[in-house]
C-alpha cells in the first residue's frame, strides 16, 4: 500500500544548520499493516510523516502509495488519502466551528466526487456523522451544534480520528496522538483506534514513545535513529520480543543508549 524507495532528505543544504533528517530510507507496508514507529529525539519520524504527506519533496528516491507514484503530487491532493493525527488535540480540528462543521469540511476534503460546499451536505450524510459519533460512546452525536473547542483534548483526539477514518484513508498516520492525554484517556482513545484500524481495514504507521505499545500494538514494529530504520520486526520474532529485547537492539544497531525524552520521561517501560 505505501511503498518508500531509497528516500533521503536534508534540511537547510549548504548552512550551519544542514541536517540530514532522512537517509536512504526505504520501506514497504502491506495493505492492512499497522506499523509501530519508536525511535530517539530527532530521528526522523516525524519528518518521514510528512515526507509521505507531502509537506516537501524529498531530494532523491521515490514514494508509491497504493500503486501511483506520489513522490511529486501536491500535499492538498495527498491529504484526500491520507489521514494524520497529531500529538496536540487542538491540531486536525477548527475550534470555532461545530463538531457537525468539522465533520462536514473533512468529508468534503475525502470524498473526491463532492463539491466542495457546505450547501451539498444532506440530512443522510449528517445522520451518517451522527452514527459514527455515537460509535465513540461519548456522547458527542448529541452535541453536534457545540464548537470543537469546547471538548475536552480526549474527545477531541476521538473526533479527529473519526474525521480522518470516516472516509477510508489509504493510509493512516498518527504521531504520538495519544501523549498529551492523560492516562485513562490516552488508553482509551488507543483502543479507540485499535478498534477503529481493525473495523476498516487501515494501514497505519503510528509514532509511539511506549514501548511496550511498540511491541503490542499492530503487527510490526519499526525502529528508527539518524534518519535511517534500523529495525523492522514482525511475526513470530515480533511476538518473542520485549522491551528489554528493544532497548538491546537499539543500542547493538545505533551503538549508542536510546535517548528519546518522552520515553526517558515515562519511565521506559510504562505499560
Ligand atoms: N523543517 C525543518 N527544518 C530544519 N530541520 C528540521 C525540520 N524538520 C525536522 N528537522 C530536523 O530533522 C531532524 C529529524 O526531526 P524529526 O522531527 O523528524 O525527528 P523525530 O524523530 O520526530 O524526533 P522527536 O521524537 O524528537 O520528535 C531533527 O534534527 C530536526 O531538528
Amino acid at each position: 500500500m505505501l511503498q518508500i524507495d531509497h528516500v533521503t532528505k536534508t534540511f537547510n543544504p549548504g548552512t550551519v544548520n544542514e541536517k540530514t533528517a532522512l537517509r536512504n530510507v526505504s520501506l514497504n507496508l502491506k495493505r492492512g499493516d499497522f506499523a509501530t514507529i519508536v525511535g530517539s529525539n530527532g530521528a526522523g519520524k516525524s519528518t518521514l510523516f510528512n515526507a509521505i504527506t507531502g509537506a516537501f519533496f524529498t531530494d532523491s528516491g521515490r514514494i508509491y502509495l497504493d500503486g501511483e507514484d506520489i513522490t511529486f503530487k501536491k500535499e492538498h491532493l495527498r491529504s484526500r488519502d491520507i489521514g494524520h493525527l497529531f500529538q496536540d488535540p487542538l491540531m486536525g480540528t477548527a475550534p470555532h466551528m461545530t463538531i457537525e462543521e468539522n465533520m462536514s469540511l473533512a468529508y468534503l476534503k475525502a470524498s473526491y466526487h463532492r463539491k466542495s460546499l457546505f450547501s451539498s451536505i444532506t440530512k443522510k450524510d449528517k445522520a451518517f456523522f451522527r452514527s459514527k459519533l455515537s460509535q465513540l460512546h461519548m456522547g458527542l452525536e448529541d452535541r453536534m451544534d457545540n464548537p470543537v473547542g469546547l471538548l475536552s483534548g480526549g474527545q477531541r483526539q476521538a473526533l479527529t480520528l473519526v474525521m480522518a477514518t470516516m472516509v477510508t484513508p489509504k493510509i493512516l498516520l498518527l504521531d504520538e496522538h495519544t501523549a498529551a492525554l492523560d492516562p485513562a484517556t490516552a488508553e482509551k482513545v488507543l483502543d479507540l483506534t485499535k478498534r477503529v484500524v481493525a473495523e476498516n481495514h487501515l494501514t497505519c504507521l503510528m509514532v509511539t514513545h511506549n514501548m511496550h505499545q511498540a511491541l503490542d500494538v499492530g503487527n510490526r514494529t519499526l525502529m528508527m535513529y539518524n534518519g535511517t530504520i534500523i529495525l523492522d520486526k514482525e511475526g513470530e520474532e515480533r511476538s518473542h520480543m520485549t522491551v528489554d529485547d528493544l532497548l538491546e537492539q537499539f543500542s547493538i544497531q545505533a551503538g549508542k543508549e536510546l535517548d528519546n525524552d518522552r520515553i526517558l520521561l515515562s519511565g521506559k517501560v510504562e505499560g
